[in-house]
Protein backbone atom coordinates (compact mmCIF):
# COMPACT_ATOMS: atom_id res chain seq x y z
CA UNK A 1 0.00 0.00 0.00
CA UNK A 2 1.28 3.50 -0.84
CA UNK A 3 -0.13 6.08 1.58
CA UNK A 4 0.28 9.83 0.99
CA UNK A 5 0.97 11.62 4.28
CA UNK A 6 1.70 15.02 5.78
CA UNK A 7 3.71 15.28 8.98
CA UNK A 8 2.67 18.20 11.19
CA UNK A 9 3.35 19.39 14.70
CA UNK A 10 1.79 21.61 17.32
CA UNK A 11 4.55 22.77 19.68
CA UNK A 12 6.59 19.68 18.86
CA UNK A 13 3.72 17.22 19.43
CA UNK A 14 4.05 15.58 16.02
CA UNK A 15 1.74 13.24 14.11
CA UNK A 16 1.49 11.69 10.66
CA UNK A 17 -1.71 13.02 9.09
CA UNK A 18 -3.57 11.01 6.46
CA UNK A 19 -6.21 12.79 4.39
CA UNK A 20 -9.14 10.38 4.03
CA UNK A 21 -10.84 12.86 1.69
CA UNK A 22 -8.20 11.63 -0.81
CA UNK A 23 -7.10 8.19 0.43
CA UNK A 24 -8.78 5.03 1.72
CA UNK A 25 -7.36 2.95 4.58
CA UNK A 26 -8.58 -0.44 5.83
CA UNK A 27 -10.10 -0.05 9.33
CA UNK A 28 -8.53 -3.31 10.52
CA UNK A 29 -4.99 -2.04 9.80
CA UNK A 30 -5.18 1.42 11.43
CA UNK A 31 -3.58 0.46 14.71
CA UNK A 32 -0.73 -1.41 13.00
CA UNK A 33 -0.19 1.54 10.63
CA UNK A 34 0.07 3.98 13.53
CA UNK A 35 2.71 1.79 15.20
CA UNK A 36 4.71 1.34 12.00
CA UNK A 37 4.59 4.98 10.87
CA UNK A 38 5.51 6.25 14.34
CA UNK A 39 8.65 4.08 14.57
CA UNK A 40 11.62 6.42 14.20
CA UNK A 41 13.94 3.72 12.87
CA UNK A 42 11.75 1.79 10.44
CA UNK A 43 8.92 4.31 9.91
CA UNK A 44 8.64 8.07 9.68
CA UNK A 45 8.89 8.76 13.41
CA UNK A 46 6.08 10.50 15.30
CA UNK A 47 3.92 10.60 18.43
CA UNK A 48 1.19 8.80 16.47
CA UNK A 49 -1.13 9.00 13.47
CA UNK A 50 -4.10 11.28 12.80
CA UNK A 51 -6.83 10.70 10.22
CA UNK A 52 -8.60 13.71 8.69
CA UNK A 53 -11.92 12.48 7.32
CA UNK A 54 -15.38 13.52 6.12
CA UNK A 55 -17.79 13.86 9.07
CA UNK A 56 -21.55 13.56 9.27
CA UNK A 57 -22.18 16.31 11.80
CA UNK A 58 -19.25 18.67 11.29
CA UNK A 59 -17.23 20.30 8.49
CA UNK A 60 -14.38 17.84 9.03
CA UNK A 61 -13.56 14.85 11.25
CA UNK A 62 -10.40 13.80 13.11
CA UNK A 63 -9.29 10.47 14.63
CA UNK A 64 -6.10 10.11 16.69
CA UNK A 65 -3.99 6.98 17.18
CA UNK A 66 -1.16 7.01 19.71
CA UNK A 67 2.34 5.67 19.00
CA UNK A 68 1.43 2.30 20.57
CA UNK A 69 -1.55 1.90 18.19
CA UNK A 70 -4.26 2.71 20.77
CA UNK A 71 -6.98 5.09 19.65
CA UNK A 72 -7.43 8.29 21.67
CA UNK A 73 -10.67 10.23 21.89
CA UNK A 74 -9.28 13.72 21.46
CA UNK A 75 -6.08 15.65 20.70
CA UNK A 76 -5.70 19.39 21.17
CA UNK A 77 -2.52 19.82 19.13
CA UNK A 78 -4.01 17.53 16.49
CA UNK A 79 -7.11 19.73 16.28
CA UNK A 80 -5.05 22.86 15.53
CA UNK A 81 -3.03 21.00 12.85
CA UNK A 82 -6.21 19.50 11.38
CA UNK A 83 -7.73 23.00 11.22
CA UNK A 84 -4.66 24.37 9.42
CA UNK A 85 -4.65 21.45 6.96
CA UNK A 86 -8.40 21.62 6.28
CA UNK A 87 -8.26 25.36 5.59
CA UNK A 88 -5.07 25.41 3.51
CA UNK A 89 -6.09 22.45 1.31
CA UNK A 90 -9.60 23.81 0.73
CA UNK A 91 -11.48 21.04 2.59
CA UNK A 92 -13.17 24.02 4.25
CA UNK A 93 -13.56 27.46 2.68
CA UNK A 94 -14.30 29.51 5.81
CA UNK A 95 -12.17 30.66 8.73
CA UNK A 96 -14.55 29.36 11.40
CA UNK A 97 -15.66 25.76 11.15
CA UNK A 98 -16.43 22.63 13.16
CA UNK A 99 -14.32 19.51 13.74
CA UNK A 100 -15.75 16.22 15.01
CA UNK A 101 -13.60 13.98 17.21
CA UNK A 102 -14.58 10.72 18.92
CA UNK A 103 -15.24 12.85 22.04
CA UNK A 104 -17.25 15.82 20.75
CA UNK A 105 -17.62 18.53 18.12
CA UNK A 106 -15.43 21.60 18.58
CA UNK A 107 -15.28 24.96 16.82
CA UNK A 108 -12.01 26.09 15.20
CA UNK A 109 -10.99 29.60 14.07
CA UNK A 110 -7.89 30.04 11.91
CA UNK A 111 -5.77 33.17 11.44
CA UNK A 112 -3.54 33.65 8.39
CA UNK A 113 -0.26 35.52 7.92
CA UNK A 114 0.57 37.72 4.89
CA UNK A 115 1.43 34.64 2.79
CA UNK A 116 -2.04 33.17 3.37
CA UNK A 117 -0.64 30.47 5.66
CA UNK A 118 -2.42 29.64 8.90
CA UNK A 119 -0.13 30.64 11.76
CA UNK A 120 -2.55 30.59 14.68
CA UNK A 121 -5.57 28.46 15.52
CA UNK A 122 -8.08 28.95 18.32
CA UNK A 123 -10.32 26.07 19.36
CA UNK A 124 -13.38 26.21 21.58
CA UNK A 125 -12.71 22.85 23.24
CA UNK A 126 -16.06 22.69 25.06
CA UNK A 127 -16.52 22.06 28.78
CA UNK A 128 -14.28 19.83 30.94
CA UNK A 129 -15.75 16.70 32.54
CA UNK A 130 -15.12 16.36 36.26
CA UNK A 131 -17.33 13.44 37.39
CA UNK A 132 -15.02 10.64 38.55
CA UNK A 133 -16.83 7.84 36.73
CA UNK A 134 -16.78 9.80 33.48
CA UNK A 135 -13.01 10.37 33.55
CA UNK A 136 -13.01 7.35 34.23
CA UNK A 137 -11.36 6.81 37.64
CA UNK A 138 -12.33 4.22 40.23
CA UNK A 139 -13.87 5.41 43.50
CA UNK A 140 -17.19 6.78 44.71
CA UNK A 141 -19.40 7.62 41.73
CA UNK A 142 -20.73 11.18 41.58
CA UNK A 143 -17.66 12.69 43.25
CA UNK A 144 -14.91 14.84 41.77
CA UNK A 145 -11.17 14.28 42.15
CA UNK A 146 -9.58 17.49 43.42
CA UNK A 147 -6.26 17.40 45.27
CA UNK A 148 -6.97 13.79 46.28
CA UNK A 149 -4.17 11.76 47.94
CA UNK A 150 -2.94 9.12 45.49
CA UNK A 151 -0.36 6.57 46.58
CA UNK A 152 1.94 5.41 43.80
CA UNK A 153 5.26 3.57 44.14
CA UNK A 154 6.61 4.87 47.47
CA UNK A 155 5.10 8.34 47.12
CA UNK A 156 1.79 10.05 47.93
CA UNK A 157 0.83 12.59 45.27
CA UNK A 158 -2.16 14.93 45.47
CA UNK A 159 -3.99 14.62 42.16
CA UNK A 160 -6.80 16.35 40.29
CA UNK A 161 -8.50 14.41 37.50
CA UNK A 162 -10.11 16.08 34.46
CA UNK A 163 -11.45 14.71 31.18
CA UNK A 164 -11.26 16.77 28.01
CA UNK A 165 -12.93 13.88 26.20
CA UNK A 166 -9.74 12.01 27.14
CA UNK A 167 -8.52 11.36 30.71
CA UNK A 168 -5.90 13.50 32.48
CA UNK A 169 -4.50 13.37 36.01
CA UNK A 170 -2.66 16.46 37.19
CA UNK A 171 -0.21 16.91 40.07
CA UNK A 172 1.05 20.31 41.19
CA UNK A 173 4.76 20.46 41.99
CA UNK A 174 7.04 23.16 43.42
CA UNK A 175 9.67 22.90 40.67
CA UNK A 176 8.81 21.54 37.21
CA UNK A 177 12.36 20.35 36.51
CA UNK A 178 12.17 18.00 39.51
CA UNK A 179 8.81 16.43 38.50
CA UNK A 180 8.98 12.59 38.49
CA UNK A 181 7.76 12.47 34.88
CA UNK A 182 9.66 9.49 33.50
CA UNK A 183 9.59 7.48 36.73
CA UNK A 184 5.92 7.89 37.74
CA UNK A 185 4.40 8.75 34.33
CA UNK A 186 4.50 5.17 32.98
CA UNK A 187 3.33 3.72 36.31
CA UNK A 188 0.34 6.08 36.66
CA UNK A 189 -0.59 5.57 32.97
CA UNK A 190 -1.23 1.88 33.66
CA UNK A 191 -2.56 2.21 37.25
CA UNK A 192 -5.69 0.10 37.75
CA UNK A 193 -7.54 3.08 39.28
CA UNK A 194 -7.71 4.42 35.70
CA UNK A 195 -9.47 1.59 33.81
CA UNK A 196 -8.83 3.22 30.41
CA UNK A 197 -5.31 4.46 31.26
CA UNK A 198 -4.53 8.14 31.75
CA UNK A 199 -2.43 11.04 30.49
CA UNK A 200 -0.24 12.24 33.38
CA UNK A 201 0.70 15.88 33.83
CA UNK A 202 2.90 17.71 36.32
CA UNK A 203 2.44 21.47 36.60
CA UNK A 204 4.14 24.31 38.42
CA UNK A 205 1.85 27.29 38.83
CA UNK A 206 4.11 30.35 38.63
CA UNK A 207 1.45 33.04 38.99
CA UNK A 208 -2.21 33.79 38.28
CA UNK A 209 -1.38 33.83 34.57
CA UNK A 210 1.47 31.38 34.03
CA UNK A 211 1.93 27.61 34.39
CA UNK A 212 4.87 25.33 33.57
CA UNK A 213 3.74 21.94 32.27
CA UNK A 214 5.23 18.51 31.48
CA UNK A 215 3.35 15.47 30.21
CA UNK A 216 3.58 11.68 30.00
CA UNK A 217 0.96 10.79 27.38
CA UNK A 218 -1.07 7.62 27.42
CA UNK A 219 0.11 5.51 24.50
CA UNK A 220 3.00 7.79 23.49
CA UNK A 221 5.12 8.54 26.60
CA UNK A 222 6.90 11.88 27.02
CA UNK A 223 5.86 14.36 24.32
CA UNK A 224 6.79 18.00 23.80
CA UNK A 225 3.21 19.18 24.29
CA UNK A 226 -0.36 18.08 24.88
CA UNK A 227 -3.21 20.45 24.04
CA UNK A 228 -5.96 18.64 25.92
CA UNK A 229 -3.46 18.27 28.81
CA UNK A 230 -2.83 22.04 28.87
CA UNK A 231 -6.61 22.65 29.04
CA UNK A 232 -6.93 20.08 31.85
CA UNK A 233 -4.00 21.70 33.68
CA UNK A 234 -5.71 25.10 33.71
CA UNK A 235 -8.91 23.48 35.01
CA UNK A 236 -6.94 21.69 37.74
CA UNK A 237 -5.08 24.88 38.74
CA UNK A 238 -8.42 26.75 38.87
CA UNK A 239 -10.16 24.06 40.94
CA UNK A 240 -7.20 24.19 43.35
CA UNK A 241 -7.61 28.01 43.56
CA UNK A 242 -4.18 28.74 42.09
CA UNK A 243 -5.48 30.68 39.07
CA UNK A 244 -8.73 32.54 38.41
CA UNK A 245 -11.48 31.31 36.11
CA UNK A 246 -11.97 33.60 33.12
CA UNK A 247 -8.31 34.68 32.90
CA UNK A 248 -6.05 33.90 29.94
CA UNK A 249 -3.28 31.62 31.20
CA UNK A 250 0.02 31.09 29.39
CA UNK A 251 0.95 27.42 29.64
CA UNK A 252 4.66 26.81 29.01
CA UNK A 253 5.09 23.33 27.49
CA UNK A 254 8.42 21.75 26.52
CA UNK A 255 7.76 22.65 22.86
CA UNK A 256 6.38 26.18 23.35
CA UNK A 257 3.42 28.13 24.73
CA UNK A 258 -0.35 27.79 24.57
CA UNK A 259 -2.90 30.35 25.72
CA UNK A 260 -5.74 28.68 27.61
CA UNK A 261 -8.85 30.37 28.93
CA UNK A 262 -11.55 28.60 30.99
CA UNK A 263 -14.48 30.96 30.44
CA UNK A 264 -17.40 31.61 32.78
CA UNK A 265 -19.73 29.66 30.43
CA UNK A 266 -17.53 26.62 31.26
CA UNK A 267 -15.99 26.33 27.78
CA UNK A 268 -12.21 26.14 27.45
CA UNK A 269 -10.50 28.04 24.64
CA UNK A 270 -7.07 27.03 23.39
CA UNK A 271 -4.89 29.20 21.12
CA UNK A 272 -1.55 28.21 19.59
CA UNK A 273 0.41 27.38 16.47
CA UNK A 274 0.39 24.51 13.99
CA UNK A 275 3.18 23.69 11.54
CA UNK A 276 3.68 21.47 8.50
CA UNK A 277 6.99 19.55 8.60
CA UNK A 278 6.98 17.36 5.49
CA UNK A 279 4.84 15.38 3.12
CA UNK A 280 5.48 12.19 1.16
CA UNK A 281 4.47 8.58 0.58
CA UNK A 282 4.57 5.87 3.25
CA UNK A 283 5.08 2.34 1.92
CA UNK A 284 3.01 0.03 4.14
N1 LIG B 1 -1.28 14.94 22.30
C1 LIG B 1 -2.66 15.06 22.42
C2 LIG B 1 -3.42 13.95 23.10
C3 LIG B 1 -3.30 12.62 22.33
C4 LIG B 1 -4.13 11.48 22.89
C5 LIG B 1 -3.73 11.02 24.28
N2 LIG B 1 -2.40 10.47 24.31
C6 LIG B 1 -4.76 10.00 24.79
O1 LIG B 1 -4.57 8.79 24.61
O2 LIG B 1 -5.74 10.44 25.38
C7 LIG B 1 -3.14 16.46 22.69
O3 LIG B 1 -2.49 17.40 22.19
O4 LIG B 1 -4.18 16.66 23.31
Amino acid sequence: MKIPFTKMHGLGNNYIYIDLFQTELPENRLSELAINMSNQNTGIGSDGMILIHPAEKADVGMRIFNKDGSEGMNCGNGLRCTAKYAYETGIVDKKEFTIQTKANIVRATVKENNEQKVNEVTIDMGAPILQREQIPMLGEAGTTVINEPFKVADKTLHVTAVSMGNPHVITMVDAIDDAPLTTLGPVIEKDERFPEGVNTEFIEVVSDEEIHFRVWERGSGVTEACGTGACAAVVAATLNKKVTKGKKIVVHLAGGDLIIEWREDDHIWMTGGAEIIASGIFYA
